[in-house]
């Protein structure tokens, strides 16, 4: 067995009997039932996925960040050109970016990891070797990549979170950077959905309106083109797919094999969610949907996902943002419910 399917057969469901327990510890704590809402529901799933009726804090906060490139980016779809992937990378490393400003102030470490950028960096020492190759071939004119290079990203992501978090109380939260990522994951949403590219395309980047359209009709021609099979996710993530997206796939299976509570962030790491879910329906019990970007797909990809967006910051940045931003409504959920009092405990009279 390979390391995927190996991982795939390791994915359980989360502890039913620690849900009903910790949801019976809710419905005991000094507050009118249900009313701390999505808090509550954050704090039973995570005794489920942990297996304790109390949730533990978070041993350790991390956000992993992958980077890729894609050769459809040839086609005009992006604001951006393609060498502000490595650059953002740098900025990263330098510890510049959004992500970690936001990670410093979330308590979280900050790992990042090379999947395949089309020209790589000078070596950097704490920059993850992950490459697979030099970012994905124009999926407009043939497959992103073939079905081996997508499978080798995914066990990558599986390796990341076997190193990188030892520990299954660990909190992970997945990022990206890709000029022209949003393409493929609009294209990964419009293979599962069937739903009209259009409705499903967004500004990436900031494109205007025109170019808007013109990515769509590109996203059109590259399923027309490719053909990806709906009913096996590898053939999706292989045809429109990307590194760093397939990388997250990785993650997320990592995760749920490993009992780990795992964040994921916009759009693209969405798409990835989606693969992940059709390869294991069971991953999705692991995971949080941190926020709702402003990717008109998002909200249809979350649907699918059945996960509720904590968040509404009209963020569309990715790099692992909306997770890291998120930790802290995990974490004080699990307070939320190892330390309120009962209504006994307190003597307050219950309704
Ligand atoms: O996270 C999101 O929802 C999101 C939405 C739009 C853009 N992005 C980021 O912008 C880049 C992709 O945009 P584009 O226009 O080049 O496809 C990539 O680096 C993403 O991290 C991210
Ligand atoms: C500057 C910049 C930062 C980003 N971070 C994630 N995607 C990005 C795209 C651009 C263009």
């Amino acid at each position: 067995m390979n390391l995927l399917q190996q991982t795939l057969a390791n994915i359980n469901p989360p502890d039913l009997h620690c849900q009903q327990l910790a949801q019976q510890r809710l419905n005991s704590l000094t507050k009118p039932l249900g009313s701390l809402g999505i808090l509550e529901e954050i704090a039973w799933r995570l005794a489920g996925i942990q297996r304790l009726p109390l949730p533990k804090l978070p041993k350790e906060k991390i956000s992993l960040v992958l980077a890729g490139d894609h050769g459809v980016v040839a086609e005009g779809v992006s604001a951006f050109p393609q060498e502000v992937t490595p650059q953002m990378v740098l900025n990263f490393l330098q510890g510049g970016a959004a992500i970690n400003v936001l990670a410093r102030q979330a308590g979280a470490r900050v790992v990042i990891a090379d999947f395949g950028m089309a020209t790589p960096l000078p070596h950097q020492k704490h920059l993850m070797d992950c490459r697979v190759k030099a970012g994905t071939d124009n999926m407009a004119q043939g497959p992103a990549m073939s079905r081996q290079e997508a499978v080798q990203a995914i066990e990558a992501g599986i390796t990341l979170v076997l190193q990188q978090a030892k520990d299954p109380l660990s909190l992970i939260g997945i990022g990206e950077m890709g000029i022209g990522n949003t393409t493929a994951s609009t294209a990964i949403l419009a293979a599962f959905s069937g739903l009209p590219v259009l409705e499903l395309t967004g500004q990436g980047t900031g494109i205007v309106e025109e170019r808007r359209q013109q990515k769509a009709a590109i996203i059109g021609r590259a399923l027309a083109v490719n053909r990806p099979d709906a009913t096996d996710p590898l053939d999706v993530l292989a045809k429109v797919g990307g590194l760093e997206i397939a990388g997250m796939v990785g993650i997320i299976l990592g995760c749920a094999g490993a009992g780990t509570p795992v964040v994921i962030d916009g759009f693209i790491s969405g798409a990835a969610a989606l693969v992940a879910q059709s390869l294991a329906p069971l991953c999705r019990e692991y995971m949080f949907a941190s926020h709702l970007s402003q990717e008109p797909g998002h909200r249809i990809m979350l649907e699918m996902l059945g996960l509720k967006p904590i968040l509404h910051l009209d963020m569309r940045l990715g790099e692992g943002t909306g997770a890291v931003l998120t930790f802290s409504f995990i974490e004080a959920a699990s307070r939320i419910i190892n330390e309120m009092a009962t209504f006994a405990e307190a003597g307050v009279s219950q309704g």
